[in-house]
């Protein structure tokens, strides 16, 4: 298969070594100095792996894959897909934060939901390290069966643990719980996912897991407090030496992912009669910081 990787940072390096690696024809586009690097000695994939593969990597968008995998950050997902208009024949979103489908499927065809638990590090251009082996979760956004879900389900079984599943809404908006509860609080308290754990900011995980699936029943998907807040902790306790991705963002100073995650669940639930007060008050904290360091 043609797998074009948009967004060859640290989790579109990861998959499109992997995929590469399994005997696709993998082309990452991304950004210099990392891209040079790879079209010089090839991209290594350390870490819970260690090997080098030499894929095709460039800037801007090729004219046709089969397949594009889109693993840029939520801001930047309108952008990737003005890009890659008329590109790919089926297209899969990986990014974490809600929205990002329903922004893909504005510019293009056979949108696939997807979720990704691997853990991926740049330590340097032309490296990325895996820092846990997870799984990848796709299908049709809006739940089912289709034949594109099964097509890139059997190309990424070939490289990675993946499942193909007929409940995207609700896994998205699980994996949102998981999100919202883990990243604010970890990136506002400056702690790795394990304090979460116990201890003061247990209750804090836990209620924005529970707000988050409030506002996903409000919304019609079926997911229950109880299974929100048992995924929130089970991947605080699963990655517990992990810096959060917003924590990793807050600590270079980075622009981050809270209006797809923690914001977009603030911002939407007043629309529709949910009340999220720990949510609301942890998205106006980052933004606040955000605001204070000229990110937004
Ligand atoms: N890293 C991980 O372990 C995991 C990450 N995720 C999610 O995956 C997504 C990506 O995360 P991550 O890989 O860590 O982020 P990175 O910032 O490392 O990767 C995104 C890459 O896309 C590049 N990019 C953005 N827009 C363009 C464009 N128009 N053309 C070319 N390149 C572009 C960025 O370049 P630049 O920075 O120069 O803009 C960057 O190198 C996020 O939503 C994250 O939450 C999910 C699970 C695990
Ligand atoms: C699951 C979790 C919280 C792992 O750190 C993650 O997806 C992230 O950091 O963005």
């Amino acid at each position: 298969m043609d797998v074009l990787v948009f967004g060859a940072g640290s989790l579109g390096s990861l998959v499109g070594g992997l995929l590469a690696r399994a005997g696709h024809d993998v082309t990452l586009v991304g950004r210099d100095p990392h891209v040079a690097a790879i079209r010089g000695a090839g991209l290594h994939v350390g870490g819970e792996f260690d090997f080098t593969v030499h894929p095709t990597a460039r800037t801007t968008a090729p004219e046709h894959a089969d397949i594009a995998v889109v693993t840029v950050k939520a801001f930047d997902t309108e952008t990737a897909a003005r890009a890659l208009e008329g590109v790919p024949d089926v297209t899969l979103s990986l990014g974490n934060g809600m929205g990002n489908e329903a922004t893909l499927a504005e510019h293009l065809d056979t949108v696939l939901a997807g979720t990704c638990t691997y853990g991926a590090l740049r330590p340097e251009p032309g490296v990325v390290h895996c820092t846990g082996v997870g799984e990848v979760v796709l299908g049709p956004r809006d739940g089912g069966e289709s034949e594109a879900a099964d097509r890139v389900g059997r190309a990424f079984a070939d490289a990675m643990v993946t499942t193909v599943a007929d409940d995207m809404p609700r896994r998205l908006w699980e994996k949102l719980a998981v999100n919202a509860g883990i990243n604010a609080p970890t990136a506002l308290a400056r702690v790795e996912n394990g304090a979460l754990v116990e201890g003061p900011g247990n209750e804090v995980a836990r209620a924005a897991g529970r707000e988050v699936a409030a506002l996903a029943r409000a919304e019609g998907v079926d997911l229950p407090d109880e299974a929100a807040v048992d995924a929130v902790v089970r991947v605080a306790e699963a990655t517990a030496a992990n810096h959060s991705s917003m924590l990793q963002d807050v600590a270079a100073e980075r622009r981050t992912e809270v209006d797809a995650i923690t914001g977009y669940v603030a911002d939407l639930a007043p629309e529709r009669g949910v009340e999220t007060p720990v949510n609301a008050t942890l998205a106006s904290l980052l933004r606040a910081w955000e605001r204070e360091r000229g990110l937004r």
